[in-house]
């Protein structure tokens, strides 16, 4: 039998099948924030016990201009796959308009921290804002759940850090040196608790605000303040390409199942300018 020594740590095995399916990529961060890959949690025991908190779940999606006709499969997409079998309702309003896409992508920012303010936030427990150019594939259930969660962007996930597109010019707010930064995270979609997601658009907006007054717009616009965001401000949990992949056709070795993807688009037509 095990003798008890004083300073001894018994490890207990706990060994079930699941844990061992994914070997070949990251599943923690360095400040020990779990990263979400398929075999890294099980989805009827983490099922068992969100269940029991009856929880609201509150998504925001932009369609304005051409990106109205993503709405459809976006929609249909996320009844099959979102959540699943959970009660769902709907709301539309109609939201201000910008002549540039990047005037329209920046501007969530600021409309989301106004609507979760005057709303959201006594509405439902946790909130993801995502892109609409986008389909579920597979499922985004309660595992993605947690204070601050990001996503990893899927053209850099296994890229070097000085590859990653953050803004490297010193006169944004966005602006990360070459030697910081953790991961590059993709803008299509964040998320957390009412509270942190305020405070993130409201940082974010603040931040767009003042790169605005100095005539100066981020590389990548709102990812890019994003990014400098979660430099700052750790994610509580992150999520895999696996829940922003980058096309229903594209495949990595890493990726064991598409989630929720980009649909591919022909920007020259769908954006109100190049
Ligand atoms: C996968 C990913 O991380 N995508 C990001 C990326 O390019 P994307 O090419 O994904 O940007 P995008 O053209 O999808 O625009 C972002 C979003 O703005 C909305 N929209 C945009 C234009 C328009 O005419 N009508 C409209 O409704 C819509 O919700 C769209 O999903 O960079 C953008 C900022 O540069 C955003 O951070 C996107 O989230
Ligand atoms: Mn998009």
């Amino acid at each position: 039998g095990l003798r008890s020594l004083p300073g001894c740590v018994k490890f207990h095995l706990l060994k079930s099948d699941f844990i061992f399916n994914q070997t070949n990529v990251a599943s923690v961060t360095p400040w020990s924030a779990p990263i979400i890959w398929e075999g890294t949690f099980d989805p009827i025991l983490i099922d068992s016990i969100y269940k029991q908190q009856n929880l609201t779940i509150a998504t925001t999606v932009f369609a304005l201009g051409k990106y109205t006709r993503f709405v459809k499969d976006f929609l249909e997409s996320a009844e099959q796959h979102y959540f699943m079998g959970e009660n769902r309702s709907l709301t539309v309003r109609k939201v201000q308009s910008f002549k540039r896409w990047q005037d329209i992508s920046m501007s969530r920012m600021e409309q989301l921290e106004k609507l979760i303010e005057n709303e959201l936030a006594s509405e439902a427990d946790y909130i993801f804002c995502l892109d609409i150019d986008t389909k579920f594939y597979g499922p985004w259930g309660v595992e993605t759940l947690g204070r601050l969660v990001g996503v990893i962007h899927p053209w850099l996930f296994d890229a070097p850090r000085n590859r990653f597109t953050y803004e490297r010019r010193p006169e944004s707010q966005a602006y990360i040196p070459a030697d910081e930064g953790d991961y590059y995270y993709a803008g299509a979609a964040f998320g957390g608790s009412l509270e942190d997601v305020h405070h993130l658009t409201k940082t974010c907006r603040e931040k767009l605000h003042i790169d605005a007054a100095n005539s100066i717009e981020a590389v990548w616009q709102e990812e890019s303040h994003l990014n400098k965001y979660f430099l700052l401000n750790k994610p509580s949990k992150l999520l895999s390409p696996e829940y922003m992949w980058r096309d229903i056709n594209e495949s990595a070795a890493q990726i064991k199942v598409i989630r929720f993807s980009n649909v591919a688009k022909n920007y020259a037509e769908v954006r109100p300018n190049p």
